[in-house]
């Protein structure tokens, strides 16, 4: 037995087949007839080859009549990971996609947020949007809520009850000139924010955590990001907010707050970008700013989607991983109008081809390049590496069983496929039919027995 094998706890289940997930090292590798165990905790107990099938049902006390054999058009990838998405913004996903970001917030966006003062309406939305992005792979998600601190709890509540690991934030916001009702005190924000925390945390969900939430720097005073900024060191908690979308904004940014540098250094200043920060975007950040996302260990999430949807920009995804900065992908509904990260995977290969088309010098990513943002890159930019993202022994168990010939899904297979065929094929073409098991800790998720 390796020494990263974890024989100390009982096998709750082991699966035996193929199974696709990205590492450190590489982008992409695929362990063809492996076993995979996973422990009572809904740890991942054991990765191996299935040759030591024996050795293995000794050391872990399993029985082989207890493995379940994928079928050979059949795998396993981690978990999708979406690094920021707005639940409250569900209602109207796939409409409202004709106006830059700044309009779209002041004629769609604040209107419908500030309805979550009806817990009702709460319950309908974030009921539907953790369902949905569940059945679409989706086993991590860090959640925007609104500004009402018990819609937001309800929101924990209901990831929490349907087993998805994730980061909520009640958004926090002292500025907003356009919809006047849609903004909170300095003194309530911060109060809020505070009784929201506690009373998450006082839940004790395993999985599901509060994450500091200024909604973006043109929303907040500085006065709000330096109490945000202190509240998140006191209680080491993850931070999200939006960065550089569009010229618009960075211009905005720079009239309200003219003493800083940058964009980023209104973060910084403001002690909001640590290694527990994800910030959406990031389309027009200068090499300078990636260097302090890069120094302070922040992570950016590219959402493109929603860059292409509102036309703010197009993240050069490249010069980013140059940077050595953590990335993920998010589907930002309801600027980006799919809840799905299987589309948010298609249009980050678009959003690379476009730039290629414009210089064709900018080397296009691959399709398993992107799968590292979607899974592990996510992990990681989420500062959640050591509890998800990929196979390695001692992780929780986050993953898809993914079908690719599911009877009546979108896939035609007209003959035997290589696993890496099977991947690409379901990346570019799959949808929720093909994902006929979701686990998340080891508990299945999907389908949704309720
Ligand atoms: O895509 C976005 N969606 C939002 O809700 C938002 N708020 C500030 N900046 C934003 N960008
Ligand atoms: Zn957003």
């Amino acid at each position: 037995m390796a020494n990263s094998d974890r024989a100390d706890t009982a096998i709750a289940f082991v699966y035996r087949g193929t199974f696709v997930h990205s590492t450190q090292q590489t982008a992409l590798q695929i362990l063809k007839d492996a076993l995979l165990g996973v422990d009572a905790q809904g740890k991942i107990a054991f990765i191996r080859e299935g040759k030591e099938l024996e050795k293995l049902s000794q050391t872990f006390g399993f029985k082989t009549s207890d493995i379940t054999q994928l079928a050979q058009h059949e795998f396993f990838m981690p978990g999708l990971v979406d690094t920021h998405i707005h639940a409250s913004q569900y209602s109207y996903a796939g409409t409202a996609l004709d106006m830059p970001l700044l309009q779209w917030l002041n004629a769609y966006t604040f209107p419908v947020e500030s309805c979550f003062k009806d817990l009702e309406f709460a319950r309908k939305v974030y009921t539907q949007i953790v369902r949905r992005t569940l059945r679409n792979g989706t086993t991590t998600a860090c959640y925007f809520a609104t500004i009402h601190t018990e819609a937001s709890l309800l929101l924990g509540q209901i990831a929490n009850d349907f087993g998805q690991r994730a980061l909520v934030g009640k958004v926090c916001m002292d500025r907003n000139d356009c919809v006047k009702h849609y903004k909170e005190t300095l003194q309530d924000s911060q109060d809020e924010t505070c009784r929201f925390i506690k009373e998450l945390l006082e839940k004790k969900y395993p999985l599901v955590k509060p994450v500091v939430t200024p909604r973006f720097a043109p929303s907040c005073t500085g006065a709000l990001l330096e109490q945000l900024g202190e509240i998140a060191k006191n209680n080491n908690l993850h931070i999200q907010s939006h960065i550089s979308e569009t010229h618009e904004e960075v211009k905005l940014v720079k009239e309200l707050f003219p003493e800083s540098e940058s964009y980023t250094d209104v973060y910084r200043k403001h002690n909001l970008l640590t290694d527990k920060t994800v910030m959406a975007h990031g389309c027009h950040l200068s090499d300078e700013e990636l260097a302090l996302f890069r120094e302070t260990g922040a992570s950016l999430s590219h959402c493109p989607n929603s860059n292409f949807s509102l036309c703010s920009g197009v993240l050069n995804v490249r010069n980013v991983l140059k940077h050595k900065v953590k990335l993920g992908l998010g589907t930002d509904v309801a600027g980006g109008y799919s809840a799905s990260m299987l589309d948010a995977v298609r249009r980050a290969l678009d959003a690379s081809k476009v730039l290629t088309i414009q210089d064709p010098k900018y080397k296009t990513l691959s399709f398993e390049e992107v799968f590292r943002i979607a899974t592990l890159g996510g992990s990681q930019a989420l500062s959640l590496d050591d509890q998800t993202g990929n196979f390695e022994v001692g992780k929780d168990f986050d993953a898809l069983r993914i079908n690719v010939a599911a009877e009546g899904g979108p896939i035609d297979l007209i003959q035997d496929e290589e696993p890496k065929i099977l991947l690409e094929k379901f990346l570019n073409l799959g949808d929720d039919r093909n994902i006929v098991e979701v686990f998340v800790a080891g508990r299945r998720v999907v389908p949704i027995t309720e």
